[in-house]
């Protein structure tokens, strides 16, 4: 479904988990400014909406989409969060490099995905017109940054729950003698 059939700022607020001690961080990418900070203002609203406290934020700046890769994966590194949002707003110039900008963003956003384990959330326009990221960043398409936010709180819940069954499966094989205690982390012999 293109997004002229969706509006991006639509959720079933029925269908959201309780995000209240989930903490985020938010990496803006500061080209095209007036409409990252339209995606961020979006991704905080609907964060906040959503019981997340203001001081679960995180937000830093990096200079351009590219450097959201390296941006978010310092961010999951050194700060204590349950998901990253990677905001950025990448528009087609003259040259091929738009090509290069969104394919290595994507890559790279995707791999942070693989080789860790916090979501990080692709918040980034790759449009071919000022327009079209105007519409998607408050505009007629709703905020891209409102759907970013709504699978972060979604991705964290997800990454929440399977930790407890990855606990209750190393119980069970504890109890059940499948799994000899000194084989388990420290965390897990009390
Ligand atoms: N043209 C756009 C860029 N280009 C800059 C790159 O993202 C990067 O910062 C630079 O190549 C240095 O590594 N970035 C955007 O976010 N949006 C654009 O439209
Ligand atoms: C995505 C870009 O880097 C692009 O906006 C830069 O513009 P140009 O291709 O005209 O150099």
């Amino acid at each position: 479904m293109a997004t002229v059939n969706k509006n991006l700022s639509e959720y079933d607020k029925n269908s959201i988990p309780n995000a209240k001690d989930f903490r985020f961080g938010i990496v803006v990418s500061e080209w095209n400014e007036t409409i990252t900070e339209g995606l961020c203002k979006g991704a905080v609203k609907a964060l906040l909406e959503n019981q997340v406290p203001a001081h679960h934020i995180i937000r830093w700046n990096v200079p351009g989409s590219f450097e959201l890769i390296y941006g978010s994966k310092k961010m999951l590194q050194t700060q204590n969060v349950d998901a990253v949002i990677a905001i950025g707003c990448v528009i087609q110039g003259q040259t091929k490099h738009f090509d290069f900008v969104c394919e290595g963003v994507t890559q790279g956003i995707k791999d942070l995905n693989v080789q860790t384990d916090i979501p990080v959330i692709f918040c980034v326009l790759t449009d071919n017109t000022m327009q079209q990221s105007i519409d998607r960043s408050g505009g007629i398409h709703g905020n891209k940054g409102t759907e970013a936010a709504i699978a972060a709180i979604k991705m964290a819940y997800i990454r929440q729950q399977a930790s407890f069954t990855h606990q209750i499966d190393d119980q069970h094989l504890l109890s059940s003698g499948a799994l000899q205690i000194e084989n388990l982390p420290l965390e897990l012999k009390e």
